[in-house]
């Protein structure tokens, strides 16, 4: 929970850098020092001011060399800034640049004491807090090697788990969150979330879902510049869209499809496999009968893209091919997204995600391998529908959006078309599953006891 206490509070920021086309321009600089200009300027930021408070977890987002690390080192102080102040309140732990600070010719456990000292601990709090820094850690022997023998995954680690015993007020946050293998990751996730109880944290990364998930408000920064800042589910979708109309390679889909055979003429009939949990019918008729309101397809919702080809209906259908309003948990339904081609487009892709409320995706597919060995090619004006089917897992109670596309292209190098976050909602309002992303149905439930 953020208060209106400013922890720290960034005002006109900037930051230029001396550029030197040739090397001899610099000794030149240095011999005839105010006398002419041998350099340009260059200006990584330019005019940021934003204030962070209390509690409050702020997203840094920009493209390779926007300024994030410049800003940040700013911040921390490791970089004089050539105009404006940074106001910090409190103790700021920093994880930049896989746990800059460290001495590479140390040891972990020398660099420990480096680090925890230098953000402010006293020997004795160093020794009280060790055993459960290196337990945090978990990088085994190696603590006793020199840390540049390290790879970035157990660096990251490290310096993390100094982080995390400092009691900062502020904690910095670059990236750490992709060196790392999943396991450490969770940890990291699970301290953060702790952490933003009380604590304030500027958060740096390239990873939307992470940063929709984690951040109250949002910076963008481009050129230097602050771009937008505002809530952070906003700010991200416009950066998405900036990125997806640049045919960045951040825009693309997580493609996985589950069936390599080629789409025939006809459609065989699909049966499913249907796994029955044995509460179903108890659950369908007690209070918590996983009910899932479908509302209609938002032409109007946000989006990005080329628009070489369109998305123009998403809809849930049961087997019979008829548009359902109510599903349940459980249950096999049929996600159709239908797209219409403006330009011919060769080698379509239609996705989906479901995300929850914090805008974490909670499963998703798209129709890449179905596709993959065959001419798809959808001429100007023609549909392609897509029809997802699948079990629906068991949601818990809240809202849900359903992300759909079309792209064109391969895997690794398509063009994004159309890009509709928000296209449809769904909403359960109650549900016997709490706990987890999403629940899959059982089964069978057994329990012995021996009493
Ligand atoms: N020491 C330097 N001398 C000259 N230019 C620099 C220096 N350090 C950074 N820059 C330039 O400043 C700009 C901002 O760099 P910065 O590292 O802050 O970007 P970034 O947003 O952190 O990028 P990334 O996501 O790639 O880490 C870039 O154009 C970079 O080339």
């Amino acid at each position: 929970m953020s208060s209106d206490e400013v922890m720290l509070e960034i005002s006109n920021l900037a930051k230029f850098y001396t550029i030197y086309e040739r090397p001899e321009d610099r000794l030149k600089q240095m011999l005839w020092r105010g006398r002419k200009k041998y350099f340009r300027e260059f200006w990584a930021l330019s005019d940021v001011s934003f204030k962070v408070s209390k509690g409050e977890t702020l997203g840094l987002l920009g493209r390779n060399g926007a300024g994030k690390s410049t800003l940040l080192q700013i911040v921390t102080g490791t970089l004089e800034a050539s105009a404006g102040t940074v106001k910090r309140h409190g103790r700021i732990a920093a994880l930049l640049e896989l746990g800059a600070g460290f001495n590479p010719e140390f040891t972990g456990s020398e660099n420990v004491y480096l680090a925890a000292s230098i953000l402010g601990l006293t020997e004795e709090e160093i020794e009280d807090r060790y055993d459960d820094i290196i337990n945090f850690a978990g990088i085994g022997d190696f603590i006793g090697q020199p840390v540049k023998l390290y790879s970035s995954g157990m660096y990251a680690r490290l310096a993390f788990a100094v982080a995390a015993h400092v009691d900062a007020d502020i904690l910095i946050i670059d990236e750490i969150l992709s060196v790392g293998d999943a396991a450490f990751t969770q940890k990291c996730m699970r301290f953060i979330n702790r952490f933003k109880e009380h604590g304030t944290i500027l958060f740096v990364t390239h990873d939307i879902a992470a940063a929709t998930k984690l951040c109250d408000r949002a910076v963008w920064l481009e050129g230097g510049r602050v771009k937008e800042i505002g809530p952070a589910k906003d700010v991200c979708r416009h950066y998405m869209a900036g990125i997806n109309s640049a045919n960045d390679e951040q825009g693309t889909f997580q493609i996985s499809s589950r069936s390599g055979e080629a789409e025939k003429e006809e459609p065989e009939e699909i049966k499913p496999q249907v796994v029955v949990d044995p509460r179903d019918e108890l659950l369908r008729n007690s209070e918590y009968a996983n009910q899932i309101k479908v509302f209609d397809f938002d032409p109007g919702a946000d989006w990005s893209g080329h628009k070489g080809a369109e998305i123009v209906d998403v809809c849930v259908v049961d087997q019979e091919g008829a548009r359902k309003t109510v599903v349940y948990g459980g249950e096999v339904v049929t996600l159709r997204v239908t797209a219409k081609a403006i330009n011919e487009i060769g080698m379509p892709i239609i996705g989906f995600y479901i995300k929850d409320r914090l805008g974490q995706n909670l499963f998703g597919d798209n129709t890449f391998l179905t596709l993959k060995d065959q001419d798809a090619t959808i001429k100007p004006g023609k549909d392609m529908v897509a029809n997802f089917t699948f079990q629906l897992p068991y949601l818990h109670a809240g809202d849900f959006s359903v992300t759909v596309a079309i792209a064109e292209g391969t895997e690794a190098d398509h063009i994004q078309h159309h890009w509709i976050d928000d296209a449809m909602f769904l909403s359960v309002p109650t549900s016997h599953f709490s706990h987890g992303l999403m629940g899959v149905p059982m089964l069978d439930i057994k329990v012995e006891s021996n009493r």
